[in-house]
């Protein structure tokens, strides 16, 4: 059975005779929320175009939807919604304004439709304002509720949340996994601020020159790339690092850094020890042994971010 809502079969495309984007395949069920990462470049802005139909391809089949955007772009940009770099938005006319002219290019007749959106977005209070006055916070979340207005079940979001402060981007990330979770809209976001995706994102496709590199959950991609597990404890060995057990430590470069119970550590705070385990099978032995000598506060994994992932997948060198 296939049950791929977006389907890329061996796409390819150049411009000017250069490749732009190479034997590109990947499939995106519906309701999934997918991160396309990737260097400046590497072809992610193309491939959504690709995706809603604005060029077309080289060689290679492609589907969105059941539509192909070849041939049916019309049919696609009907049911998605794109948010891209430049915002694509009137400056000289007021937040309604702008919303009320793209809703009408879709078809929107329903008033309170934009009311909610700038209600969502937490623009309601600027609603009469030139975009112009916007600032780049506010003109992206104006963005985003441009490329909601017909209730898209498809997003294309092309860096959604650049410009905006912390606020903001929990404010649009909590609106797209809301959106997700109520309506099952199908989201594919091409970023490179790789930490304001974590906790959003269901699966990954990395990209580097034109090409998809790898794919995974992040807990997939965290079992083939990050073989070892640092453990950040909270403890009173940190405290009296040189009383406990079979504990023995060399201060290097001014950290102080040693074993217990096999497993190698260094000084990350007054009271707190970061691990290198094995693997997860070692936590439970590690706490073990730490707590027949003394006390633990607290222990946390570190280092196993969607930034050291990228970092792995791409050869870089790992924390
Ligand atoms: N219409 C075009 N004509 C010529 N070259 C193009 C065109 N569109 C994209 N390119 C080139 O294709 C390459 C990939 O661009 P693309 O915008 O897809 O990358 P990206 O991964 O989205 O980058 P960024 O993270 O900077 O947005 C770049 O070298 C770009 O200059």
């Amino acid at each position: 059975m296939n049950t791929a809502y977006i389907k890329m079969n061996d796409i390819s495309k150049s411009f000017d005779g250069k490749t732009i984007v190479e034997g590109l395949s990947f499939d995106i069920a519906q309701g999934d929320i997918v991160g396309l990462l990737g260097p400046n470049g590497s072809g992610k802005t193309t491939t959504v175009r690709l995706l809603n139909g604005v060029i077309r391809p080289d060689k290679g089949s492609l589907r969105v939807a059941g539509l192909d955007p070849q041939t049916e772009g019309d049919g696609v940009r009907r049911i998605s919604g794109i948010v891209t770099e430049g915002a694509g938005l009137y400056h000289d006319m007021d937040a309604v304004q702008n919303l009320a002219f793209f809703g009408r290019l879709y078809g929107v007749k329903n008033r309170q439709r934009i009311a909610e959106l700038l209600d969502l977005f937490e623009l309601s209070e600027h609603a009469d304002k030139p975009v112009g006055t916007f600032s780049t916070g506010m003109k992206k979340r104006l963005a985003l509720a441009k490329a909601m207005l017909h209730e898209p079940e498809l997003l294309f979001l092309d860096e959604p949340t650049n410009g905006l402060d912390p606020e903001g981007i929990r404010q649009v990330i909590g609106v797209l996994r809301k959106i997700n979770a109520e309506r099952g809209t199908t989201i594919l976001l091409c970023s490179h601020v790789l930490h304001q995706l974590e906790g959003l994102c269901r699966s990954y496709l990395f990209m580097e020159q034109g090409r998809i590199i790898e794919r995974g959950t992040q807990t997939e991609l965290e079992r083939k790339y990050l073989k070892q597990l640092k453990l950040r404890v909270t403890t009173g060995l940190a405290v009296s690092a040189d009383t406990a057990g079979d504990m023995t430590e060399t201060s290097v470069m001014g950290a102080l850094q040693g074993t217990f119970a096999g497993m190698p550590w260094v000084r990350t705070g007054p009271e707190q020890l970061e691990f290198t385990l094995p693997d997860r099978g070692a936590v439970s032995e590690l706490l073990r042994e730490l707590l027949a000598v003394t006390w633990v506060a607290a222990a946390e994994p570190a280092g196993r971010d969607l930034e050291t992932l990228y970092f792995a997948v791409r050869g870089g060198r790992l924390k």
